[in-house]
């Protein structure tokens, strides 16, 4: 962070807004840079004409330089007004009875990939929070219509009745209790603390238990009435074909959390109110993916408790500052900004990522360099998780609220029934039902957006889109902490499905070029360019990677020599474009070796993920496939792995054809730098910049010859 004294601060003692220092000679860098690229489309479009290289060739650099271009332009706007804000939750007065309903979201998907001892962890750690617990509801969504996560939950619930009380009254800051135990300070334990830590262990141990068994055995169930819960999961069961499931009262006799009724074990503190849905699914209507998961639990939630805040979460993604909610507050309850306010997004963080980030698991450029950019503007960007939202919100443009098609689901209404009462119970089954929203305006017009993989970009998108504003929140202490995925395999497979739901947002009616653009002016439509259109890199990566080089082993040249003073223009815009990408790291807290990993990443994406992104999307257009939601594993069981994670080796994992392209290029480049090196002891003056290239790429592909080298 930089100092932020003599700047202007605006805002009220909520919060404070302060522009970054690096904002005017950003702005004189941009125009100088500008100047630099249209003297370079004009060099291409001279040589186009005089024709003096193969045409084919001028083209595709052309395009690429195009590409390029937009590139830079995107990015750019994102340069033109960063701001870093901070908030004073201390100053937020109100009295417990004024603070406003909280509902918390929860996604899982896949007992295997996603442990239910992580789920269970999230959502602990969201019950604990530093706010009436009357007033929080947990929601956990299971698209995984998993028994084992029912139970873990179940688990859950009685664990939390002791876990919340002594967070409370020892104001313990690590409210995951897996984060709390395995920390170090184990030797300053109280006793209680100690017992709890048995409690703690023993569900843990019963929970992986049952995952291991993949069934709950009834033995288990200590609570008689608990039984019949199970009995949905018959024969007739399958994730993909079950009827809704929802439990609310875990605790006594049914299942979890009722803040109505339940005390914890204290007596003292009321129980926040944690309920498990799992949407009915059959195979023959459409379920959307995550986006429609959370639209059920808008509409669960809405019946049950309609809070007009709702927290989302995915089930890695647990709480680290049991403040947060509180800190949200300054925004979403200031009254200056509050009636265009849509949501408050705050960064995604990751745990156990490597020293230098070799994979760039972080995406600091996504989740924060160009968080902070967007925020100058009309607000960051919807990153799916740690996202605190008006309810409002998603119900039409600030200025026309658009009614949901029943009067129970308006987010203005008051939920006053107990969430017990037979007919709330019977409407919830009812909007969870999987036919519930044909002929609706859900995921068109309500709710969070179908049609995109990357539903939350898209939402917070047509959010903007709509009028509503957001604001990134980013404190010093990170509110929460998920996973990111460690192996190269399932990075690149994270980043394909990414690329493919950035397309079909790219290239629909509702593309931010054209639709973007005319409602959210330039510098912000632009911004939303930057991240939709990323899949387009593989363009000038492919043509960069190959075609000089393909010139340098046969010894003809594509760019200018170093006596024709174009080369200096070259060597100014590469230079330029990558000291300022290095700036922007350093300047939001990044490091030298986690940029030049992130700047490497860039290209194996590109050759892979982004590259592939394409073919499946050019497929699902043809109606040839559909792309699936593939939910990224959480849970790393490969040791060997593991360490060589840690010790930041490359590791292409099972091998996949997902990396041909990258290894062409690899052994394209290494091969051309040879010949080029020949070509300047034997010549003198050889190809200079296409040698510079192809070593640029050799030294970026070291680490994929050593993996090359080791798997032979
Ligand atoms: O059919 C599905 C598929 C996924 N999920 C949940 O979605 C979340 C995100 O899935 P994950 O595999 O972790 O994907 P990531 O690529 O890590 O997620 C990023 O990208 C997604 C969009 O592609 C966003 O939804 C996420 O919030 C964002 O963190 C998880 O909690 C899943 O349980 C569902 O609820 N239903
Ligand atoms: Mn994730």
């Amino acid at each position: 962070m930089e100092p932020h004294r003599k700047h202007k601060v605006v805002g009220t003692t909520l919060h404070t807004c302060h522009p970054c220092r690096r904002t005017i000679p950003y702005r004189i860098y941009a125009v100088v840079h500008m100047c630099g690229i249209i003297a370079l489309m004009y060099h291409h479009v001279h040589s186009l004409l005089t024709a003096n290289a193969p045409i084919i060739v001028t083209c595709l650099l052309l395009f690429s330089d195009i590409v390029l271009s937009f590139m830079w332009a995107s990015t750019t706007s994102h340069r033109l007004n960063p701001v870093h804000r901070t908030e004073y939750p201390e100053n937020f007065a109100s009295k417990p009875e004024d603070f406003p309903k909280l509902d918390v979201f929860i996604c899982t998907a896949d007992p295997y990939k996603e442990p239910p001892m992580m789920v269970v962890n999230t959502v602990l750690s969201v019950m604990a929070y530093d706010y009436p617990s009357d007033k929080i509801s947990v929601y956990v969504s299971d698209d995984g219509g998993s028994s084992l996560t029912l139970f873990a939950l179940m688990e859950a619930a009685e664990f939390s009745k002791h876990w919340l009380p002594f967070c409370k009254n020892n104001n313990v800051q690590d409210r995951s209790p897996e984060v709390y135990f395995s920390s170090s300070n184990s030797h300053s334990w109280t006793k209680e603390a100690e017992i709890i830590k048995l409690m703690y262990a023993d569900m843990k141990g019963r929970v992986e238990h049952v995952v291991a068994n993949g069934n709950v055995e009834t033995a288990l169930i200590t609570c008689d009435n608990l039984r019949g819960v199970f009995d949905s999961w018959n024969y007739k069961f399958s994730r993909h074909d079950h009827p809704t499931i929802i439990q609310f009262e875990l605790t006594r006799g049914q299942v979890l959390q009722n803040s109505e009724t339940d005390m914890d074990n204290t007596e003292k503190h009321m129980m926040p109110n944690l309920i498990y849905v799992s949407r009915e699914k059959r195979k023959v209507s459409p379920h959307h993916f995550k986006a429609g998961a959370l639209n059920t639990l808008i509409r669960v939630s809405g019946v049950m408790t309609n809070s007009p805040i709702l927290l989302t979460l995915d089930c890695d993604m647990y709480s680290n500052d049991p403040a947060t909610p509180v800190r949200s507050l300054c925004y979403l309850t200031d009254p200056k900004i509050k009636s265009r306010l849509g949501y408050v997004q705050f960064p995604q963080k990751f745990i156990g990522i490597s020293k230098n980030d070799i994979y760039a698991c972080e995406s600091k450029r996504l989740f924060n360099i160009n968080m902070v950019g967007l925020d100058g503007l009309m607000g960051p960007s919807h990153v799916g998780t740690g996202c605190f939202f008006n309810r409002r919100a998603f119900f039409g443009p600030p200025s026309k609220l658009i009614l949901p098609e029943i009067d129970e689901l308006s987010p203005y209404r008051i939920a006053d029934k107990s969430i017990e009462a037979q007919d709330v119970l019977a409407l919830t089954h009812n909007v969870a039902g999987c036919i519930y929203e044909y002929n609706t305006n859900w995921g068109s017009k309500i709710g969070f957006r179908y049609g995109s993989l990357v539903e939350d970009y898209y939402t917070g998108f047509m959010l903007h889109c709509e009028g509503w504003r957001s604001i990134f929140c980013s404190p010093k202490k990170a509110a929460f902490y998920g996973d990111s995925p460690k192996c190269l395999t399932d990075v690149v497979g994270q980043q394909k499905r990414w690329a493919v739901g950035l397309l079909e947002m790219s290239l629909s009616k509702y593309s931010p070029i054209f639709y973007g653009l005319k409602l959210l002016g330039l510098l912000m439509g632009l911004g939303y360019c930057n991240s939709t259109f990323r899949p387009f890199w593989s363009i000038p990566l492919t043509v960069y990677g190959l075609l000089p080089q393909l010139a340098l082993i046969y010894g003809v040249s594509v760019f200018p020599k170093v006596s024709d003073p174009w080369f200096w223009l070259y060597i100014f815009l590469f230079f330029g474009a990558y000291a300022q990408d290095l700036s922007d790291f350093l300047l939001e807290g990044g490091t030298y070796r986690k940029w030049w990993n992130d700047q490497r990443m860039l290209m194996i994406k590109g050759l892979s993920s982004y590259f592939f992104g394409f073919i499946e999307f050019t497929l699902k257009t043809l109606n040839l496939s559909t792309p699936k939601f593939n939910v990224t594993s959480k849970a790393n069981n490969d040791d060997e792995q593991r360490k060589r994670y840690e010790r930041e080796i490359f590791d292409f994992g099972i091998s996949s054809s997902i990396f041909f392209p990258l290894t062409t290029v690899a052994i394209v480049n290494l091969v051309a730098f040879v010949c080029g090196l020949y070509g300047v002891f034997l010549c003198g003056e050889g190809l200079v910049l296409e040698l510079m290239l192809a070593s640029f790429a050799v030294v970026n592909c070291l680490p994929i010859y050593e993996a090359m080298v080791f798997r032979i």
